[in-house]
């Protein structure tokens, strides 16, 4: 361990640097642009695609859709531990992005309906092919997609060396904006792929060129990311951690059960009876990693209202307004306002907001900071509860009959867009209405009514359900309080889990900090199911005053937390193992340093002569 960490200050000092940042950086952050176009990209026609393609009904299509997210979130364990025990994390991200990108390429084929439209009438004739090959593609960009995150952030932050917490704070902001950057140009760009007519035979929605431009993407990543291969360090694993781990806790257990006796003295911490069976270094990481996982207990409740956005929010959306003149904005488009809102808050945050709150002398620390933005995210909740008590008001019509009764009992009615046509035989008449968002109406159509002449005077309507009046505008201030709680909460967590983890479990917490956004998905639909409540604007001040509750457990346990430096406890644990060995040891030890430099003098006087020659 020792030699690696003088081998990474000596590769950190030699490697290329622009601005003070690795270079290395560079094909980090590209490749999680890339592969964050690639996994929203799939994600935002994903739904469409089970329903209209697949032919799933409603509520197989949402609850495969929100098993695959789930399942995102809960690969990156396995990605960690593999990672950080057996292949490292630049192979962890290799390998599993060829998994990814198989994946992607899999449901791309999937989408392909003249594959098994034999009779090339447009509509596939073996679903079974369709359905297998696209939950495999699933099951493989999950493993993929989930694995790699863990590692691709840690590996970053391996990147830097302890004098540059600074560079590393700023890219963990920079790999938060290009998440989005990525992901919002693919949320606009893949449905539009998908609008497009494509086919061999016949032609129909394009769904494999909208999974293929995101497999793509990741071949792109998973290239970047080779490209990088030369400029990157790689720390070492060092063996099955997570198993050594898991054993050292139990015998800290049981070794602790068998001295509950009086008569023994008690020890300052319940994993220090693993003291005598195993390292001190060790069971220093442990703790380490167990101060940081009992802080991220309260966590997913965050997650639970952040990912709301996608289902309450939206579905909020779609009983507003959403003409904004030039433009019509749809329900679902309205999330991307949250992606907009990181890239242009991330900048001010990190250059005005926080060097602002230092000059007032005040300590923003990353625990506050995450405090701050559950905070924010509770008001979120506030806005959306005062936005649905406007839209419920203006609601407040009759709604005896809707269309959709309507075209039950008259389905002689086609309708095309706000033209209405009546047919009977070659007989037919139109009438035009306009409509507003969200609207209802009911015809009153006289029996005397004769088709084949014009019907737009003799059709009388009533409106059951006036069009929608709260202009979806009024939704920005919610997107805005959770964005701003978004950056303050996740960006920081991030770098948090990344600094305050051991040398060895880096990607293992980086894991643990996703594995509360998955808890927080199950939460949503635990707390809906339950709590059942009648009106919506009420589960939203429920959700908000839940996060209060818990923000202010958060601040509470944030108050004892104390920040540690890793790199500092592992090096006196090493310190104080050296102290304990004999005097030959000692000086075997210096001997090996001594080597050590003399070696990384000789390579660096090779490297110089390298760049001589190239000259
Ligand atoms: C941990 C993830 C939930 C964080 C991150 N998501 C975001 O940055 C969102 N603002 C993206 C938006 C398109 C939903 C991610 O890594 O995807």
């Amino acid at each position: 361990q020792l030699k690696d960490r003088l081998y990474k200050c000596h590769f950190i000092k030699q490697s290329k640097e622009v601005c003070g940042y690795p270079l290395s950086i560079f094909f980090i952050v590209v490749n999680e642009f890339c592969e964050r176009f690639s996994y929203y990209g799939m994600r935002a026609v994903l739904v469409l695609y089970f329903k209209y393609f697949l032919r799933w009904d409603d509520d197989l299509a949402t609850s495969i859709y929100h098993t695959f997210v789930a399942l995102c979130y809960l690969t990156p364990i396995l990605g960690a531990i593999v990672a950080d025990s057996w292949l490292g994390k630049f192979k962890t991200i290799i390998y599993l992005s060829i998994v990814y990108a198989i994946g992607q390429v899999a449901m791309a084929v999937s989408a392909i309906h003249d594959i098994t439209d034999t009779d090339r009438d447009g509509t596939p004739n073996n679903m079974t092919f369709h359905v297998v090959l696209s939950m495999v593609g699933l099951f493989l960009i999950a493993l993929g997609t989930g694995g790699i995150k863990p590692c691709v952030a840690a590996f970053g932050g391996d990147q830097f060396g302890d004098h540059q917490e600074r560079q590393r704070r700023t890219f963990f902001s920079v790999f938060y904006l290009c998440i989005n950057g990525g992901s919002l140009l693919s949320t606009i760009i893949t449905p539009i792929l998908r609008a497009q007519n494509c086919g061999i035979y016949s032609k129909q929605k394009c769904y494999s060129l909208a999974f293929g431009v995101p497999a793509a993407l990741m071949v792109v990543a998973l290239v970047v990311f080779i490209v990088g291969s030369g400029m990157y360090y790689k720390a070492k694993p060092e063996g099955n951690i997570m198993g050594d781990v898991c054993k050292c806790i139990g015998f800290a257990i049981s070794n602790r059960y068998k001295h509950r006796s009086k008569q023994y003295p008690s020890r300052e911490h319940w994993m220090d009876w693993a003291e005598d069976k195993y390292d001190k270094l060790l069971i220093a990481q442990i703790k380490m990693v167990l101060k940081v996982l009992f802080l991220y207990i309260p966590l997913p409740m965050f997650w639970t209202l952040f990912d709301q956005k996608g289902s309450r929010w939206t579905l909020q959306a779609t009983t507003m307004d959403g003409n904004f003149g030039a433009i019509v904005i749809q329900p679902d488009q309205m999330q991307t306002v949250n992606p907009i809102l990181i890239l242009t808050l991330v900048p001010i945050m990190d250059s005005v907001i926080y060097p602002l709150i230092k000059k007032c002398g005040l300590n923003f620390t990353p625990l506050k900071r995450m405090t701050v933005g559950m905070f924010l995210a509770a008001l979120a909740f506030v806005c959306a509860a005062v936005v649905q008590i406007e839209i419920d008001v203006s609601r407040k019509h009759l709604t005896y009959f809707n269309l959709t009764q309507f075209l039950k009992i008259f389905p002689f009615l086609i309708i095309i867009r706000a033209t209405f046509f009546l047919q009977s035989g070659q007989l037919s008449c139109a009438f035009s209405r306009d409509f507003g968002f969200g609207s209802s109406y009911t015809f009153f159509i006289p029996s005397t009514l004769s088709l084949g002449s014009n019907c737009q005077e003799s059709i009388t309507g009533a409106e059951d359900i006036k069009p929608n009046s709260v202009h979806m505008a009024l939704q920005v201030p919610q997107y805005f309080f959770i964005t701003a709680g978004e950056v303050m909460f996740s960006v920081t967590g991030l770098e948090f889990s990344y600094s305050q983890a051991p040398s060895n479990m880096k990607a293992v917490l980086q894991a643990g900090w996703l594995l509360t956004v998955a808890i927080g998905n199950f939460i949503v639909l635990i707390v809906a199911e339950v709590a059942k409540l009648p009106k919506q604007w009420t589960e939203y001040v429920l959700f908000a005053s839940l996060l209060l509750c818990v923000c202010i457990i958060f601040s509470i346990m944030a108050y004892f937390y104390t920040y540690i430096d890793p790199t500092e406890i592992e090096a006196k644990f090493r310190r104080n193992v050296g102290d304990d060995d004999d005097d030959k040891n000692d000086k075997q030890r210096k001997l090996e340093m001594e080597m050590m430099k003399r070696d990384l003098d000789r390579s660096d006087d090779e490297h110089y002569k390298g760049k001589q020659t190239k000259m």
